[in-house]
């Protein structure tokens, strides 16, 4: 029936209170189903949204687990939260939180547990001694002086020297030694974005670490992020840096805000001098002389099971400009040497019974267990080490010169 078959008394007269509640009723029932419709077919256009949704989650059971709770977050500020780390247990979890697909992949595979305290550091004593003072008392004592302006944590730290000398370790110990919550910002994470999605997630960084103070900014590699400026740079990079920087400037607005950026570096010399300037207080890690060097050793190789005539003082002697890292990658070497021979005796001895064509017979226990580590094995282990040095410092030159594209 069409309108204009209606009586016309029909369509003058008066709903009823019945009509008027049913329209209602369909009105929203209709609106509701609108809504939820057009909601579905953008969510299901969207490739992002179930990462989206994931994040969320995961953003909020780090805020959970960090002890901050109630707190709004914006979707940038999200998604920089997925890049806190709980400083008691140091574990920092990189989560997909990016509302971007491709940033979002990167972090995809990503989940890393970590737990650095000062334990876990060798050689170190000096710097460490100076953090506690400068850094990490005014964090920790904070109640004591909170009427002085004098007594803040300095609002940025350079930490700066050779690749694999300890530099990000320091930083996520006095993270943890400062109760502090810890944004372990990469730069990819506000380079990578938008036009516009940069500037955004920088502002969400510095509003996140304000909510949730006292915090610190931890930006590694920090000359890839705010370098040199100069004329060839894009111009979103360029407001990127000035914005990034007046934000930094305006956490001195409050003697309570309890926010400080700590950066670590290789090159120095490559750091806009301008954020050098916001960043007075500086740290050399430098490579570890003998002795400390030693007292790596020692740290990396407790707990193993080591022959009673290791010397590490003649390693430490032997591996002079050698990082903690190298080190570490020594012993690892040096340790798997009796993996190995521990595997060979194995295959041996099942060769002989093979050949003896005989039951297996009941081991002795230790020959069960790994053997010791010996001096030896960190001496074998060195040579190994000297001679890919040598083949990288010899592959060097022939790689810068190869085209990256
Ligand atoms: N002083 C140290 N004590 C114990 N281990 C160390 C020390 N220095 C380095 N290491 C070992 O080297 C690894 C790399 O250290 P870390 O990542 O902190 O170095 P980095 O200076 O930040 O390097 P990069 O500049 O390449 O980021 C650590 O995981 C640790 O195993």
């Amino acid at each position: 029936m069409l309108l204009k078959d209606l009586p016309r008394e029909a369509l003058m007269r008066p709903l009823s209170r019945n009509e008027v509640v049913g329209m209602l009723f369909r009105l929203t029932v209709f609106g509701a189903a609108t809504y939820y419709s057009i909601k579905w077919v953008l969510d299901a256009m969207d490739p992002t949204s179930k990462q989206k949704n994931q994040a969320k989650k995961r953003a909020e059971q780090q805020m959970k687990r960090i002890g901050v709770e109630g707190v709004r977050l914006t979707e940038y500020e999200m998604n920089i939260a997925s890049h806190l780390v709980d400083p008691q247990t140091m574990k920092v979890t990189v989560v997909v939180v990016s509302l971007f697909f491709n940033v979002a992949q990167r972090f995809i595979n990503n989940f890393t547990f970590l737990q650095v305290s000062w334990r876990d550091i060798a050689g170190l004593d000096e710097v460490i001694n100076e953090l506690q003072d400068t850094v990490i008392l005014p964090f920790q004592k904070r109640h004591l002086m909170a009427n002085s302006k004098l007594f803040q944590p300095p609002k940025g730290v350079l930490l700066f020297g050779p690749p694999g000398c300890g530099k990000t370790m320091i930083a996520k110990a006095t993270a943890r030694a400062s109760g502090c919550r810890f944004i372990n910002l990469q730069a990819s994470t506000l380079t990578d974005m938008w036009y516009g999605e940069s500037q955004k997630l920088t502002a969400a960084v510095f509003s996140l670490a304000v909510k949730i103070q006292p915090c610190i900014i931890f930006i590694d590699e920090i000359e890839s992020f705010l370098r040199n400026r100069s004329s060839m740079d894009h111009e979103a990079t360029a407001m990127m840096k000035a914005q990034f920087m007046s934000l930094w400037d305006g956490l001195d607005t409050s003697s309570t805000t309890q926010v400080m950026v700590m950066g670590a570096t290789n090159r120095p010399q490559d750091v806009d001098p301008a954020i050098l300037r916001r960043m007075p207080t500086t740290f050399h890690i430098g490579l570890p002389n003998t002795r400390q060097r030693e007292e790596i050793l020692r740290l990396i190789l407790a707990g193993e099971n080591l022959s009673n005539a290791i010397n590490l003082k003649e390693i430490a002697e032997k591996t002079e400009g050698y990082s903690g890292s190298d080190l570490r990658e020594l012993c690892r070497d040096a340790a798997m040497y009796r993996v190995r021979d521990y595997v060979r005796k194995e295959q041996m001895r099942q060769i002989a019974q093979q050949l003896q064509d005989c039951q297996e017979e009941e081991r002795p226990v230790d020959e069960e267990r790994l053997r010791p580590v010996t001096q030896l094995d960190l001496l074998f282990g060195l040579d190994k080490m000297k001679e890919s040095k040598k083949a990288t410092t010899f592959m060097l030159p022939i790689i810068s010169e190869v085209a990256l594209d």
